[in-house]
């Protein structure tokens, strides 16, 4: 039996991470949704549409084609705006820099999770984000909060970034961080929160397999939670 696994919580604990190898362990669809706000981001900027004017971006969102595709070579999910694959481009400072302020605007807010909730209408779904286990898919079977201690989170992101650009510096990274989460915790629209019925996981001192490890069992016990509700 299948199930949709939510997976939310601040930026650059490990989400994406963990959401990949659970999908790859599994056999089912990844969803970043971060990537898709990214996306969207990428393309206002490009276009200089102002974030102040809500009809300048009803009509940008019109002209914007999300769609995800596997790399055959190397398995990644990659993004593609509008037939140009942008998985690289989203990650540029320049779009993590806007991104929090186009992903609180409520027209966004709303494209995005009409396409994301159609993509769980098949269940077999690992997606990570903000949102998903309090707006998205609110009946997830499994829903899981990831956070990691502020420095070890900077410091994770800064290698990430170091390695594609050696001029980033660990302030920048940090800035970035604490704004972010700042602008998502404190937004009107589906503000990041723990959905009560989330589990916590901190993996400031957990290794990827620890935690890949912890995340596989608690979707054995969720499975087993799902069939005693919904007997054959
Ligand atoms: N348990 C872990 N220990 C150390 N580094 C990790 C762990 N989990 C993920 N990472 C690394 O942290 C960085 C951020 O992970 P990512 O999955 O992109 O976070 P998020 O999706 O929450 O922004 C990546 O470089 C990833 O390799
Ligand atoms: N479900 C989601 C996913 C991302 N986002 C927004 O998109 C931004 C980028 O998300 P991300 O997952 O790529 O960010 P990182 O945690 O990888 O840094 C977040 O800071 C949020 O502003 C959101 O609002 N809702």
């Amino acid at each position: 039996m299948k199930i949709i696994i939510a997976i939310d919580g601040f930026s650059s604990c490990g989400k994406s991470t963990l959401a990949k190898e659970l999908a790859e362990q599994l056999h089912y669809t990844f969803i970043d949704t971060g990537a898709m706000y990214r996306a969207i981001t990428l393309y206002l900027i490009r276009e200089n549409v102002s974030l102040k004017n809500v009809e300048e971006i009803n009509e940008a969102l019109k002209n914007i084609h999300l769609h995800f595709e596997t790399h055959p070579e190397t398995g990644k999910s990659e993004i593609y705006l509008n037939d140009e694959n942008v998985s690289r481009h989203i990650r540029d400072m320049i779009v993590a820099d806007k991104v929090s302020e186009v992903a609180a605007i409520k027209e966004v807010r709303t494209f995005a999770v009409a396409q994301q909730q159609k993509m769980g209408k098949r269940k077999g779904l690992v997606m990570d984000g903000r949102d998903i286990g309090t707006v998205v898919f609110p009946d997830a079977e499994l829903k899981i909060f990831m956070t990691a201690d502020p420095e070890i989170r900077v410091k994770r992101r800064f290698q990430e970034m170091y390695a594609i650009n050696p001029d980033i510096t660990l302030d920048e990274v940090r800035h970035n961080l604490e704004l972010r989460d700042y602008i998502d915790s404190n937004r009107e629209e589906s503000p990041l929160r723990r959905a009560d019925d989330a589990r916590l996981l901190d993996n400031s001192e957990m290794t990827r397999e620890a935690q890949l490890k912890l995340a596989l069992q608690w979707v054995a016990e969720a499975k087993v939670a799902n069939e005693e509700k919904t007997p054959a």
